[in-house]
């Protein structure tokens, strides 16, 4: 199994964000985590990626813990932050060269791997000249996704990928998730995109209340495709949603 999950809670002052949680991932599975803005979904990705010390619980990635092995595991994960760190004085080509450094790559794998990473995500490789600073959102979001990729990690965690990128580049990277979690890879995902989760996913999670309130396959999320996602989690999340407030003063 890829990621191992027990007991994770983790709270904020007096707010519970986490409470207790149990997943495990395995290899092959493309794990989309859905649920409402602010429930926890970036924390709980945060916590995984060793960005932010869970108050209680296990990490397992790859059957190795985290506190005793971190440096192997990490090797062998790739990350997509919500914020999308990047070093903004560099050029693009200048900091996916520094992150394959990080890797040791070799300077040879790393042209290769930047050069077709750049001609499949950018239709204008000049653009990489430039530095970050000047990029658009959708840009440093596509260089974000080729430095946590380019080491060809076995865990790929990506925090709303889909956000920011055109629709010709959320299509590519579709395409790119589908290939990469049916190797002997795990990929998790955290997003808001549901026609794009529809597309991905193998397994679903639904994060309400600190806990998943649904965690499974996305055949049985759906009922076979009978439901289309964003169908299945208004019914899931609805009933715990106030719809009655009257907003007749804007809409009249
Ligand atoms: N560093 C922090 N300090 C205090 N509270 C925090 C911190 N990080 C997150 N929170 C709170 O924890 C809760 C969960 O936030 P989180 O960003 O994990 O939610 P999310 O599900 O990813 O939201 P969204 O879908 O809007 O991105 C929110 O109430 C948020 O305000």
């Amino acid at each position: 199994m890829s990621i191992e999950i027990r007991g994770l809670s983790k709270s904020f002052g007096k707010k519970q964000v986490l409470q207790e949680l149990d997943l495990t991932i395995e290899t092959g599975q493309c794990y989309c985590l859905l649920g409402k803005n602010g429930v926890g979904k970036s924390t709980f990705l945060n916590c995984i990626l060793d960005l932010m010390q869970p108050d209680a619980g296990t990490i397992t990635l790859l059957g190795k813990d985290y506190k005793a092995q971190p440096l192997d595991i990490k090797q062998n994960l790739g990350a997509l932050c919500e914020d999308n760190p990047l070093i903004e004085e560099f050029t693009g080509l200048e900091y996916l060269t520094f992150v394959s450094k990080l890797h040791r790559l070799s300077p040879a794998e790393s042209e290769e791997r930047i050069s077709s990473l750049t001609n499949y995500f950018f239709s204008d490789p000049e653009s990489l000249q430039k530095n970050i600073a000047g990029y658009s959102t959708g840009m440093k979001k596509k260089v974000g996704i080729a430095a946590a990729i380019l080491h060809k990690p076995q865990i790929l965690i990506l925090d709303e990928p889909f956000t920011g990128l055109d629709p010709i580049a959320a299509q590519l990277l579709v395409k790119l998730i589908r290939s990469y979690s049916t190797q002997n890879r795990a990929v998790l995902i955290s997003s808001h995109d549901l026609n794009y989760v529809e597309k991905v996913a193998t397994h679903i999670g639904v994060l309400n209340d600190g806990q998943l309130m649904y965690n499974g396959s996305v055949q049985e999320f759906t009922m076979n495709g009978e439901n289309l996602i964003d169908q299945a989690l208004f019914q899931l999340l609805l009933p715990h949603h106030n719809t009655d407030t009257n907003l007749d003063w804007v809409l009249g």
